[in-house]
């Protein structure tokens, strides 16, 4: 009797089926059955293989199709960026400047570049449009600046690559350096930003200036914040500046030691600009004149902060125009760098100048004259000023400036604050919630 051989009804491997022989009737059957399995997994396995085939040809044409297709939208994209850049660089008068502005939809920035087009320097703006305050209003800016063919592309100045392409794409005579974190209370809540910005990304764009061939000359905003706890008065540029109130203070602080190493090292011409609180049309949402405008005319109070025994804070506050005009001197002042490549070849001009108003006025006053224009009583709250920064007054002696770049503010604060008003009012209405966060 067969044993039983157990294993044979069991696969030998996992998945193996074992073919049972049980003689030659079987057989034939067998062979019949394994010919005609044979030539059906042969034509199964050549269907199969032209399946594959043509599944291949399919994928790699499609993703042919695909490569080729980005890469040409990425070509006319590359090409589409460097004819803007370089029509927007190109000066409509001779001997136009050339300049890069940094911060080009920023307040100060965008002024400053709708000038120097105004004039027919060539002008390419930078700007990351970060959220520190509404973006929109820097998209408006931007848009403005587009209407006389400026170009301000997206980025950050700690992009290196990007201000090496620009730097490759233009011979920049000039950068006006605008972008950075402003605000000096802000430093409490985002200290990182300040370094980021004021600092980080300030060494990455001298770091492209130094190695650009030729050199351009670097105009720079500092701050007036700069003199923080110096109590002489006005602050002229030979105060000590070695006690700052405010990280914002200590990143402005250090840019201009940083500049000042620039320009001992590679012969870059470096001149800083510190602004006293600068207002205007297309201002900062951020700033005291234009967030008490938003809350007044909402009827939401505003807080005002007093200095110790209630003496009342007061700012050298500098209408917008004349600190355009100051920037532009600046540029056209500016002696040409010395070195070429990295390499200094000379000595260069390293300038620090005030630009301030020279007759500060105190907040309360401020918000006195907001109110008469804009027809409202403003809901008032007194505060002691924290300790955050802030200093109790600034005042600008600008007699440097007025001889060094011919600096003359024209424009005083009740005059200045009634263009701003007329302007806010035509951009967000009557009481409009528009930028109720900056
Ligand atoms: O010259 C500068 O280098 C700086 O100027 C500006 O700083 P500041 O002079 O502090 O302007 P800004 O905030 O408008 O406060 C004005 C006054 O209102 C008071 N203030 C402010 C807010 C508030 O709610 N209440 C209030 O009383 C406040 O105490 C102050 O007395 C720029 O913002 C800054 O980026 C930098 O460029």
């Amino acid at each position: 009797m067969p044993a039983l051989d157990d294993d044979d009804s069991f696969p030998s491997t996992p998945g193996k089926t074992k073919i049972i022989e049980r003689g030659p009737h079987h057989r034939h059957h067998h062979h019949h059955f394994i010919f005609a399995r044979h030539s059906l997994s042969s034509s199964l396995f050549l269907w199969t293989l032209l399946f594959l085939a043509l599944l291949a040809s399919y994928l790699s044409l499609r993703s042919f199709l695909h490569t080729s297709g980005r890469y040409l939208s990425s070509s006319f994209a590359t090409l589409n960026f460097d004819n803007q850049v370089r029509a927007s660089a190109e000066p409509s008068r001779s001997d136009g400047l050339v300049v890069l502005v940094t911060g080009a939809a920023g307040f100060v920035g965008s002024h400053a570049s709708l000038a120097l087009a105004k004039r027919g320097d060539g002008v390419v703006g930078l700007d990351n449009f970060n959220s520190y305050y509404d973006p929109s209003l820097k998209k408006a800016r931007k848009s403005l600046l587009a209407n006389q063919g400026i170009f301000v592309t997206e980025g950050d100045i700690n992009d290196a690559k990007l201000l090496k392409r620009l730097f490759d794409l233009v011979s920049f005579t000039h950068v006006l350096h605008l972008a950075a974190q402003a605000g000096v209370r802000y430093a409490i809540e985002n200290p990182d930003s300040y370094v980021h910005s004021n600092v980080a990304g300030l060494v990455t764009l001298l770091e492209a200036c130094k190695n650009a061939d030729p050199q351009p000359a670097v105009v720079w905003a500092s701050s007036s914040s700069v003199y923080g706890l110096n109590d002489e008065v006005p602050f002229s540029e030979l105060h000590r500046t070695d006690q700052p109130a405010s990280l914002y203070a200590a990143t402005k602080k250090t840019g201009e030691a940083i500049t000042h190493v620039y320009n001992h090292i590679y012969g870059l011409s470096i001149t800083g600009l510190r602004f006293f609180t600068v207002y205007g049309p297309w201002g900062r949402p951020d700033m005291a004149y234009f967030s008490f405008t938003r809350n007044i005319l909402q009827k939401k109070p505003i807080t005002v902060y007093r200095g110790k025994d209630h003496v009342d804070l007061a700012r050298d506050f500098t209408y917008i125009d004349d600190i355009v005009k100051g920037c532009v001197a600046s540029l056209d002042t500016a002696e040409k760098s010395t070195g070429a490549g990295g390499i200094k070849m000379g000595p260069a001009q390293y300038r620090i100048y005030n630009l301030g108003n020279t007759s500060p006025v105190t907040v309360p006053t401020l918000v006195s004259i907001l109110e008469n224009y804009l027809k409202v009583r403003a809901k008032k709250h007194l505060v002691e000023m924290p300790g955050n920064g802030d200093v109790p007054f600034t005042h600008a002696n600008i007699t440097l400036a007025r001889v060094e770049l011919g600096y003359k503010p024209k424009t005083n604060l009740e005059e200045g604050l009634k263009k701003f008003v007329k302007w806010y009012l035509s951009y967000y209405g009557y009481g409009s919630r528009k930028g109720k966060n900056w």
